[in-house]
């Protein structure tokens, strides 16, 4: 019988794949555990393609998180970005809304940031033709009392402002840039804003920690944030942080990784991030990532590609706080993504470990977790060398699970691709493979990177999730606007 067929009918009486993508019963041990075992001798026994073959038509790449990681082969093509495959998919994507972008639907301005900042997370842009009918859409969705709505002459709403927004700062330059009126702006955040202190998404709208985070963040990048805006805003997001520890979407309602983005970063661009229960946000954070390596949003449901981005970036903020604060007050960083120094040394330290691993050293024990080296060190040294989450972990999810080699990323196997997984599922490996450092112009180290080096995208501006040299650009000719 072909090796192939045969782990087809493995995978029918042991291999059941549950909804985020790994056989929950291969993992555990038990019937499970032998039948993994026999997974993957015959795994083990195809040659690439036949592998390749197996992987892709059953779609259950998850199963490598179980595999045995040194295989390099097989690891080359199952993590690699597809770089061409994903600019295919992308550029499609933005051709198929046509010269005028004139389909009907409210989610234009949204999709015009997702494959834009796809594309420029993996350091390209798009043709003249392209970005000018981008521009020209985005300048009718512009309603005439300020702000964007989903599409020309539909009500403004603070979602598809901060989509537009973001969407033209990515496009970079000074035809898209001046196109956004900072004064109607400014008068639409103002009348967005209730007595309260938070935000509503439209007149008359619903207020939540959204509607809060996108009206800062386009303040804040438009250089037109005030004291009106600003105004018991911190009282709101402090009174949506639960029990658990994360933020959720209004007071009373459950901690939620996406609105946990939203609050944490809106603390952040209004100087009050100081308020929140820290400590319970980041235990929260960081105990989202599940066995998957996957981060789900929120407690005891299943992990989504998406939630790379919405649960890593508060982590690694949240780790880059806790360095800031603890140098402020004890003039060293106990948690931190480690000076440039220290990674280098950190690295040599895990050369030197894996060449000859000394358990005899009490300070420098180690252990394997799903096959991720685990440095058990002192407290200090411990804390001081590693990230909050595992960031490795993390990029292989979404490359073995959430990413389409035919391009395009999805939530989970199974599910189909869309721009929305596809945009934070990037964002998301990005953050993750920047995560150590501690200003986004250093290139990280190749062992950061999951897959190779040649799957390194460009890094992002956590607070506003557009990558960096256009938010700089942007900064500055804002500035300059005032
Ligand atoms: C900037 C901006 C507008 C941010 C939006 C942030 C965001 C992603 C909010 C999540 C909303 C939400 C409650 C999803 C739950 O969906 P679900 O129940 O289908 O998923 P789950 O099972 O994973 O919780
Ligand atoms: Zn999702």
């Amino acid at each position: 019988m072909p090796v192939v067929t045969r782990l087809i009918r493995l995978k029918c009486v042991g291999l059941r794949l549950d909804r985020s993508g790994l056989n929950r019963r291969i993992c555990h041990g038990g019937h499970g555990e032998s039948t993994r075992r026999r997974v993957m001798e015959e795994l083990s026994s195809l040659t690439v393609s036949q592998r390749e073959q197996f992987l892709v038509e059953n779609d259950v790449f998850g199963i490598y998180n179980y595999f045995d990681a040194s295989d390099v082969s097989t690891q080359k093509y199952m993590m690699e970005i597809q770089r061409d495959k994903q600019l295919d998919y992308l550029m499609k994507g933005l051709r198929q809304l046509g010269p005028q972008f004139s389909s009907l639907d409210a989610n234009r301005p949204w999709l015009c940031y997702w494959i834009l900042h796809s594309i420029a997370l993996l350091g390209e842009t798009v043709d003249d033709e392209l970005e000018s009918n981008a521009i020209d859409f985005l300048g009718r969705c512009q309603g005439s009392e300020g702000g964007y709505g989903g599409g020309p002459g539909q009500l403004p709403h603070l979602a598809t402002t901060y989509a537009a927004v973001n969407a033209l700062v990515t496009l970079g330059g000074d035809k898209a840039l001046s196109s956004i009126n900072r004064e109607k702006m400014s008068c639409f955040l103002r009348r967005m804003k209730d007595t309260s202190g938070g935000f509503r998404m439209h007149d008359m709208g619903e207020m939540d920690v959204r509607a809060c985070y996108t009206a800062i963040s386009v303040a804040s990048i438009l250089n037109i944030m005030d004291d009106e805006l600003t105004q018991g805003l911190g009282d709101y997001i402090l009174s949506c942080q639960t029990y658990e520890g994360g933020i959720g979407g209004e007071p009373g309602s459950e901690a939620h990784g996406g609105y946990t983005y939203c609050g944490l970063a809106a603390m952040i661009l209004i100087n009050e991030v100081d308020r929140l229960n820290l400590d319970s946000l980041m235990n929260w954070a960081v105990h989202r990532q599940g066995v998957e390596m996957g981060f789900q949003g929120r407690t005891n449901k299943l992990v989504d590609g998406c939630y790379t981005f919405w649960q890593a970036a508060p982590c690694v903020l949240l780790q880059r706080l806790y360095s800031t604060n603890d140098h402020d007050v004890h003039g060293s960083s106990h948690i931190s993504e480690g000076t440039n120094e220290e990674h280098h040394a950190h690295d040599e330290d895990d050369l030197e470990d894996s060449d000859d691993d000394d358990d005899s050293d009490e300070d420098n024990d180690e252990d394997s977790v799903n096959g991720h080296r685990i440095h058990h060190t002192s407290t200090y040294i411990n804390r001081r060398m590693q990230l909050v989450f595992d960031s490795l972990g993390l990029q292989r999810y979404v490359l073995l699970c959430s990413k389409i080699p035919d391009g395009g990323f999805r939530d989970k196997p199974r599910k189909p691709r869309d721009f929305y997984h596809t945009c934070y599922c990037l964002s998301g490996l990005s953050v993750a493979q920047h995560a150590w450092l501690k200003d986004e112009d250093t290139p990280p180290l190749t062992r950061d990177i999951m897959g190779g080096y040649s799957n390194l995208l460009e890094p992002v501006q956590l607070l506003h999730n557009i990558v960096m040299d256009q938010y700089n650009e942007a900064i500055e000719f804002f500035f300059k606007a005032a």
